[in-house]
């Protein structure tokens, strides 16, 4: 995913001047060319309407006229969005073309799908020319459209279907007392169109409206820049020189669920807390992190591991906490005894919910990433305060053993009741991962009330494996902050994981990471 190279326009757009065109209107004259006079002539911004082409002619035609706007030196005043086509506006925009958004109308594609597709930097004009349109229009979330489009002034043979339809059915036109009322109604700018000549700009420049638009006026025109020129004038004339004074829509603020990893470096980045960011920033949280310890590793293994002190470990959730509240918490490497003590009671001074522990024993590589005698301090004080515990099948027949249990988790049975034990033991769900096993990738969710759930993944025949543990408890701990149920933050885990495997990346000479900007690329 490129990013696009030019500022955003969404708080900058000037709707005063705006003018519609395509091939179909402008009697055979090459559109570019008529969007150059129309520039010269002061339009303030551009949308390229062309119904009747395909993406690539719109994408070409795009290219020309963003050109133009470039050559014109107004690409940083002059937006330039494109009618209905989402696609052709997306692929303009990867390519580095200068689309600034999209205008869609009632009948096209759902503005909050627009807005999700072309992202938050996006221009996105709706249509609304009935009241309820702009209650439509008003309900949808803050932020997802920038302006409104009303219309039409005049019945217009450009836009046959553009009939006002009152919330009594009745077909009229937009006069200036209609839209006072439609302009109650919305806290957006609107810009007013549709058979609007020379003569209509009085009226509409003493009304409700921050802009007109016009197709034919301008692309029929046999000299479209005088003809721009002079509906220019005719709104400045009455409004002098302001632009529209609605906020921008751009720059609301927004929020995010946060969600915490408490666990150790992995300075390869493919495990611990680098990639427990990375796995939580991929699926939609933002990402705060406690580090327990520091190791020195790559693919082949761990070369050095330093602890960091209890009063670290427990100034850093504080600090965490104080602030930025997590709604949802992954405990990774913790190696130590002491450490395992700072991290409960930090949490536990902070009433921390949404916790989900893996407990890290051994690395992918084989390196032991916990003290023996810290296996007990882990399931004695961080268990009980879990949601999840999430141990692959080593890490199993390990907890099996501290609990005194013959249970062999080596087949489907076998993990359920050893997942059944070990919950009942702990009181909390446990998620026994079957990474380990050969011919599958199938995880089961034991609660501790005995409820089981099965999660069937496809297994991938990828031998870079590095970190699949930390990238599942991570995923899972995102969800849950995001408010998803415990089975469907496991579910979607287990499809991200998926995603990720799938994509063979190839890095390093040992088990290697996977790629967890997938989705993005
Ligand atoms: N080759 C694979 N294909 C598909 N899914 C896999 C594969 N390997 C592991 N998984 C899945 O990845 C998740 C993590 O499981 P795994 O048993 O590998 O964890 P882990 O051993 O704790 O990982 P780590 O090596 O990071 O400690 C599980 O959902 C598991 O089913
Ligand atoms: C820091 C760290 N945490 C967890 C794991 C488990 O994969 C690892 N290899 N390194
Ligand atoms: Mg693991």
């Amino acid at each position: 995913m490129e990013m696009f190279p030019y500022a955003s326009m969404r708080d900058s757009f000037d709707l005063r001047s705006y003018v519609v065109l395509g091939p179909d209107d402008t009697k055979g004259r090459d559109v570019a060319d008529v969007v150059r006079y129309a520039l010269h002539g002061g339009a303030s911004f551009i949308q390229l309407r062309a119904k009747h082409a395909d993406v690539r002619d719109i994408v070409a035609m795009a290219a020309d006229i963003a050109a133009v706007i470039e050559d014109e030196g107004k690409a940083d005043t002059v937006a330039f969005v494109i009618d209905d086509r989402v696609d052709a506006a997306l692929e303009a925009r990867h390519k580095g073309i200068k689309v600034d958004g999209v205008h869609i109308g009632q009948d096209d594609n759902d503005p909050q799908e627009a807005r999700r597709l072309l992202g938050r930097d996006a221009i996105v004009g709706l249509s609304a020319k009935t009241p309820d349109d702009m209650r439509r229009a008003e309900a949808l979330p803050q932020g997802t459209v920038d302006y409104l489009g009303a219309g039409p002034w005049h019945e217009t043979s450009t836009k046959p279907d553009c009939i006002v339809v009152g919330d009594d059915g009745v077909k009229h036109t937009l006069d200036a007392a209609t839209l006072h009322a439609l302009h109650a109604l919305t806290t957006l700018p609107i810009v007013v169109g549709g058979g609007v000549k020379a003569a209509d700009i009085p009226d509409l420049a003493a009304s409700d409206a921050d802009g007109w638009f016009v197709v034919s006026a301008v692309t029929a025109a046999d000299d479209p820049e005088a003809a721009t020129r002079e509906l220019v004038d005719a709104w400045q004339a009455v409004r002098g020189d302001t632009m529209h004074d609605h906020p921008a829509a751009a720059l609301l603020p927004t929020t995010l669920p946060a969600a915490l990893s408490i666990a150790s470096t992995d300075s390869s980045g493919g495990a611990g807390v680098p990639v427990d960011i990375k796995t939580m920033m991929a699926n939609g949280v933002f990402a705060e992190c406690v580090i327990c310890a520091i190791t020195a590793q790559n693919t082949k293994g761990v070369t050095h591991l330093e602890e960091l002190s209890p009063q670290a470990i427990v100034k850093q959730i504080d600090a965490v906490y104080d602030d930025i509240a997590p709604a949802a918490v992954k405990i990774g490497m913790v190696p130590s005894i002491e450490g395992i003590n700072a991290v409960a009671d930090g949490l536990q001074a902070n009433k921390a919910t949404n916790i989900v522990v893996d407990p890290v024993m051994v690395a992918t590589s084989g390196a032991k990433l916990i003290n023996d005698d810290a296996i007990a301090t882990l399931t004695s004080r961080l268990f009980p305060m879990a949601t999840l515990i999430t141990p692959n099948l080593p890490e199993t027949r390990v907890l099996l053993e501290t609990i005194g249990s013959s249970i062999d988790p080596q087949d489907e049975d076998g993990m359920e009741q050893a997942g059944l034990a070990i919950a009942q033991h702990f009181g909390c769900s446990v998620l026994v991962k079957g990474g380990h096993g050969l011919a599958d990738a199938n995880d089961v969710l034991v609660n501790a009330d005995g409820t089981t759930q099965w999660f069937r993944g496809e297994r991938i025949n990828n031998p870079n494996t590095h970190g699949t543990g930390c990238t599942l408890s991570s995923a899972i701990a995102a969800n849950l902050a995001k408010g998803q149920t415990l089975v469907d933050a496991i579910a979607n885990a287990k499809r991200y994981i998926t995603g990720a495997l799938r994509q063979m990346l190839e890095l390093g000479t040992g088990s290697g990471p996977f790629d967890h900007a997938w989705m993005w690329r």
